[in-house]
């Protein structure tokens, strides 16, 4: 288990760079399974659970050739499905969350596929009963025996397009079926469909591959289901979590960066959310500046009542960012809740913080009241462990702007989502050292 030594105080300057985004990388790189053409993936994260999902397809026979540090093209031109029989699979597939969304793709070509229960945050109940709620709308037969090695499967001769209301608006839920539904015979509509920038981006890529979808953007996606695909070139956008990371980052330590080329409308809500902490950002064409702030105070609503950040489907609020609001909210002036509504066992972090200094309320699992400091108290280094990617990102913003020295236990969990942080962010003058 690796570690983060934190020197806190330091303060960042200059420009930054956002990742590719992860959650769009693990949608993208599972479509590449929906035809036998190369398919070329641009700006791809260096990330933990990416490369994983790279080397899973690569151990299924999918050819891969780095074409650069972020560009790879793949072929699954030969797909070997009876390495899905392989304990190699179930353990590899089971180690990241968005191997699931191998299933569409495989239950569209091949038509049928098996998943081990998928890994990713443990963050509270994640259940899948969109993804096979929607299989099952367009024909296939669904299968799950915790007795025979917990493998979700799916079985289809023959998909039929048909209308569905999904259980619920799912980001890889959505994603699945619609790469399951548009090699599917007909119509489908998905109504209650998840719209994030990621779906968006995979519905545009499909698109060049040559299948029919309407209402790209909108909760109501229609597909006309073709009967092959060809290949395709795709770039991935900048990391929207990554970029609302990087402005809690650069609050929270006082500093003064740049975020660079940062796809501005494909981030919605997300730096009005930071502006309602009282964080000043300005928008220099593509840019995100983020001026150095000796204190920012949280808005009230219109009525004076108390600022609630709630996380909600998109285009609403991420709940990948709610904790890097919480932790950003420690040293504003004035009072906030975090209400996370999706995920029940995401907010147990702040007991860290907590013992760092800060003055929060966990009033529920899913609910916090952080009572901002204003920077009167400087919170003060601990050692702690990485609960979950995004906490332990949380952490790393209160470490670095702590008094003294922090460890970060299992930053494994960082790594998975966050490329190359420590050598990232010391090149803007933090002090951070891998242990
Ligand atoms: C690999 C990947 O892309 N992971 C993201 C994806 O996970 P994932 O696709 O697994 O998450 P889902 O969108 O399926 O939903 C996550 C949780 O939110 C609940 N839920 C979902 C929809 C809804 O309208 N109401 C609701 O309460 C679900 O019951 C579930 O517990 O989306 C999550 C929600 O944005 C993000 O946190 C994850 O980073
Ligand atoms: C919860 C997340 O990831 P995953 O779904 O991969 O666990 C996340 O990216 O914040």
């Amino acid at each position: 288990m690796a570690s983060f030594k934190v020197t806190g105080g330091r303060k960042l300057h200059g420009e930054i760079i956002p990742q590719g985004a992860k959650n769009e990388a693990l949608q993208i790189i599972c479509a590449v399974l929906l035809t036998k053409d190369p398919v070329t993936i641009h700006n791809i994260p260096d990330i933990r659970d990416v490369n994983a999902l790279i080397d899973l397809l690569g151990d299924m026979g999918v050819k891969k050739t780095r074409l650069s540090a972020s560009s790879v093209r793949f072929q699954a031109d030969d797909v070997h499905m009876d390495y899905l029989e392989s304990e190699a699979y179930k353990n590899k597939a089971a180690s990241l969350r968005g191997s699931v969304m191998m299933l569409g793709p495989l239950l569209a070509r091949y038509k049928k596929g098996k998943i081990p229960r998928p890994g990713g945050d443990k963050i509270g109940r994640r259940r899948l009963d969109t993804h096979f709620l929607g299989f099952e709308r367009l024909g296939a037969k669904f299968d799950f025996d915790p007795e025979d090695g917990g493998f979700y499967k799916v079985d289809a001769s023959n998909l039929r397009g048909t209308y569905m209301l999904l259980d619920e608006a799912s980001v890889t839920g959505t994603a699945n079926v619609l790469m399951a539904a548009v090699l599917a015979e007909g119509i489908t509509t998905i109504y209650n469909a998840a719209c994030e920038p990621y779906l968006q981006q995979l519905c545009k890529m499909l698109v060049r591959m040559g299948a029919k979808i309407s209402g790209i953007g909108s909760n109501l996606l229609q597909i006309e289901g073709v009967s092959e695909l060809n290949g395709t070139e795709h770039t991935m956008l900048p990391d929207m979590i990554e970029i609302g990371s990087f402005i809690g980052m650069a609050a929270m330590t006082q500093s003064e960066i740049t975020i660079k080329n940062c796809s501005i409308p494909d981030l919605g809500v997300i730096p009005g959310v930071f502006r309602k902490l009282g964080i000043q950002l300005e928008i220099r064409g593509d840019d995100i500046f983020v001026p150095a702030q000796d204190h920012y105070e949280i808005d009230t609503f219109i009525d004076g009542s108390m600022l609630t950040v709630a996380d909600a489907p998109w285009p609403g609020f991420t709940p990948d960012l709610l904790s890097i609001v919480l932790v950003t909210a420690v040293q504003a002036k004035g009072t906030v809740l975090i209400h996370q509504k999706m995920f029940e066992s995401r907010l147990f972090f702040v007991d860290k913080l907590i013992e760092m200094g800060a003055q929060i309320i966990l009033c529920d699992p899913h609910r916090a009241t952080v009572v901002g400091m204003n920077r009167e108290i400087q919170l003060r280094g601990i050692r702690m462990t990485s609960p979950d990617i995004r906490a332990g990102v949380a952490l790393l913003i209160a470490a670095m702007s702590a008094k003294g020295v922090s460890i970060i236990d299992n930053i494994e969990q960082i790594d998975r989502g966050y490329q190359n942080i420590d050598t990232r962010l010391n090149a803007l003058g933090a002090e951070i050292i891998r242990l």
